[in-house]
């Protein structure tokens, strides 16, 4: 499974999904987005536009399904409900839990997290912790990820330095570090952000 605000998705988002589709040889990959974000502070745009958005940033990927059982189920979004229902639905399977190395090193906040293990491998790009500012380099994630305790395997990607934060300042006209928005997103959520006036105004 791969989830995440994905508020909008990007090219990172994407190339992570087929990295992991590639190295990790998986049959079917589960991209979630997120239902309550608790541990977000601001407000997510409508779940609907990004469940759309995700439906365009991951088009054409084989054994890709944008799965809306967060978005559907009452209250807060805990991966390890559903990775206990993936767990179900795929009894014997190998499960992957994939993400990026700034949610590894947060990952003992997530809710009942000892149980997200018992269900799942951890599948972790490198990204850097200091999300939005200045380029990082990787051998300054080898040091943040040096001291974590918790199993993991490696995804290997190279480092993108590219958030959504990034995608929605440069939509509103913060940023002009891009010339085109196509830069950060693939061409379908560009377009999709576009015609329904997307991230405008800030939130
Ligand atoms: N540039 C990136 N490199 C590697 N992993 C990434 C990158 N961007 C996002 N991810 C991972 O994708 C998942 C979902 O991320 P999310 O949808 O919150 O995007 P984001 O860019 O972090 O958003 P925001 O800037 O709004 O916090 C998380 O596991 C995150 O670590
Ligand atoms: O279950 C939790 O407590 C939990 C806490 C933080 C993050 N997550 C999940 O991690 C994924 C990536 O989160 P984010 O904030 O980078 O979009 C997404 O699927 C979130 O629901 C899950």
């Amino acid at each position: 499974m791969f989830g995440g605000a994905f508020d909008p998705p990007h090219w990172a988002h994407r190339n992570l999904a087929e990295t992991a589709l590639k190295q990790l040889g998986l049959d079917q990959l589960h991209i979630l987005p997120t239902g309550q974000a608790w541990h977000k502070t601001r407000v997510l745009i409508p779940a609907e536009h990004r469940v759309a958005m995700c439906e365009r940033a991951f088009a054409g990927l084989p054994r890709v399904l944008v799965d809306q059982r967060e978005i559907r189920r009452d209250g807060p979004s805990y991966t390890a409900d559903t990775l206990r229902e993936l767990a179900a639905e795929y009894p014997g399977a190998q499960i992957f839990l994939v993400l990026g190395a700034d949610q590894l090193l947060a990952f003992k906040t997530w809710v009942r997290w000892q149980e997200v293990l018992q269900c799942a491998t951890l599948a972790v790009a490198n990204r850097g912790v200091n999300i939005g500012a200045e380029a990082v380099s990787d051998s300054q994630v080898e040091q943040d990820l040096s001291g974590v305790d918790i199993p993991f395997t490696r995804l290997d990607m190279p480092l993108h330095n590219l958030s959504a934060t990034a995608v929605r300042a440069q939509v509103q006209g913060k940023s002009r570090r891009y010339p085109d928005l196509d830069v950060l997103v693939p061409e379908g959520v560009a377009r999709y952000i576009s015609e329904h006036h997307l991230y405008r105004h800030a939130t």
